[in-house]
């Protein structure tokens, strides 16, 4: 099995690191230019198989578009092929064989698309067979599961002849992932009235106008950094590509980071981390930002910081069942994620033993970039194994060769 071994800075961290670009951005970029006959420039597209995969299913005339486990891709898409009546089986790794899709498809038979499930209803594999349009523009849809449903459905609205009228039902999670969709729809074009009140959102039937567009760094890829800066004893990092004003929800980060001891000034170029000082106890409700939740569990875990985190149940259908991957890796660190009440408030509890007998832990990675990523800055303190560490080209291929500029990789194979 592959693995890296990381080891701890020598000396204070002081690094500029470029960062991927935004996997979210570029997959939404991506669908809108498909929509107009790729007639958009589109600028610094993400280099993450996510987005790579977008790219290639895009301009195949094979049958079976393989998203490999990207959700994004796989949401999208379906609504791209059923919409545009395409005929294409749609598939992908056997974790995302598991990884619902059934309110999306819901909504889209509704509208008029023939899609079938090929082994199991409400889950990849399906196949898209073409579109007769219901007459229907008001579609229902669950908030709470995935955002990406919600996205799939606004992207591919305004092609349908009387656009949509979607109405949100129950929680709404990741909802920041809904207005990136509703703000690049806007730039190409397309004005969606939102109404969150009474959770409605209307897109109108018009054509999108093809654009040069440039996509942002990632914020989810700059989690990380900041938690390498809360870990490390002195550190200045600055991270390039990044905006104050962000169409990416995950920029939450640099205020959920500042308890934890991570300043963040805006430059010209990104943003430099620097650090302050830190607080004993942090709550965060990551409902609005799923992604970064591994990142500050894993951080406050190595801290000793005592954290409540809440909005984390959408983490059980992602890549992995992140909730129990964490469960599982935070007691080899000297920690343990402890349900506090049933379905709804999780706690991080750092354990008292000392870092010394939590040293060259080995952590799995459960086929799940961010499991990976989350668990590297702990190398800040201590030296660790981490298994399986191509994982993080789903979303920041460049992540170990970014990492070697502040500790110690060395990739390491045992049969
Ligand atoms: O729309 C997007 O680009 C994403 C939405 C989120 O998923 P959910 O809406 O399923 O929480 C997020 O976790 C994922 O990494 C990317
Ligand atoms: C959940 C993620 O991606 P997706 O749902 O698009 O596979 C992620 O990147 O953390």
């Amino acid at each position: 099995m592959n693995a890296v071994y990381l080891t701890p800075p020598i000396g204070p961290v002081r690094a500029t690191i470029p960062l991927a670009s935004s996997k979210s951005e570029s997959n939404r970029a991506l669908i809108i230019d498909a929509l107009t006959d790729f007639r958009c420039d589109l600028h610094n597209l993400s280099t993450a198989r996510d987005t790579q995969t977008m790219i290639r299913l895009l301009r195949s005339e094979d049958a079976v578009a393989d998203v490999i486990d990207a959700g994004t891709t796989m949401r999208f898409l379906t609504a791209y092929f059923a919409v545009t009546g395409k005929h294409k089986t749609l598939t992908g790794t056997p974790r995302m064989c598991e990884r619902p899709i059934g309110i999306l498809v819901d909504a889209l038979h509704l509208l008029g698309a023939d899609i079938e499930y090929l082994q199991h209803e409400g889950y990849p594999p399906l196949v898209t067979k073409g579109f007769g349009y219901s007459g229907t523009n008001r579609v229902s849809i669950q908030g709470g599961v995935s955002s990406q449903y919600i996205s799939a459905l606004l992207m591919i609205a305004p092609m349908l002849p009387n656009g949509i009228v979607l109405e949100l039902t129950g929680d709404i999670g990741s909802r920041p992932y809904i207005e990136m969709t509703l703000q690049q729809m806007a730039y190409f074009g397309v004005e969606a009235e939102t109404d969150w009140t009474n959770k409605t959102i209307t897109v109108p039937a018009k054509a999108y106008e093809p654009k040069s567009y440039r996509i942002e760094s990632d914020w989810s890829g700059a989690s990380y950094w900041y938690s390498v800066v809360a870990l490390a004893d002195e550190a200045e990092v600055e991270l390039l590509g990044l905006k104050e004003k962000s169409l990416q929800g995950d920029s939450a980060i640099a205020h959920i980071m500042r308890p934890l001891g991570v300043e963040s000034t805006f430059t010209d170029t990104g943003v430099r981390l620097t650090k302050i000082p830190a607080k004993e106890s942090l709550a965060v409700d990551f409902t609005d930002c799923p992604d970064l939740a591994q990142t500050v569990a894993v951080c406050c875990a190595v801290k000793g910081t005592a954290l409540t985190l809440t909005g984390i149940e959408s983490l059980k259908i992602k890549e992995t069942n992140r909730v129990a991957a964490l469960q599982a890796e935070l007691q080899k660190i000297g920690a343990v994620l402890v349900e506090a009440e049933a379905n709804h408030r999780y706690e991080v509890r750092p354990m008292d033993i000392p870092a010394s007998a939590t040293g060259n832990a080995r952590i799995h990675t459960y086929d799940d970039h961010r499991m990976a990523m989350a668990f590297a800055p702990v190398a800040m303190q201590r030296g660790l194994f981490i298994e399986e560490p191509n994982v993080v080209a789903k979303s920041y291929p460049s992540f170990w060769d970014d990492f070697a500029r502040v500790a110690g990789v060395r990739l390491t194979t045992d049969s």
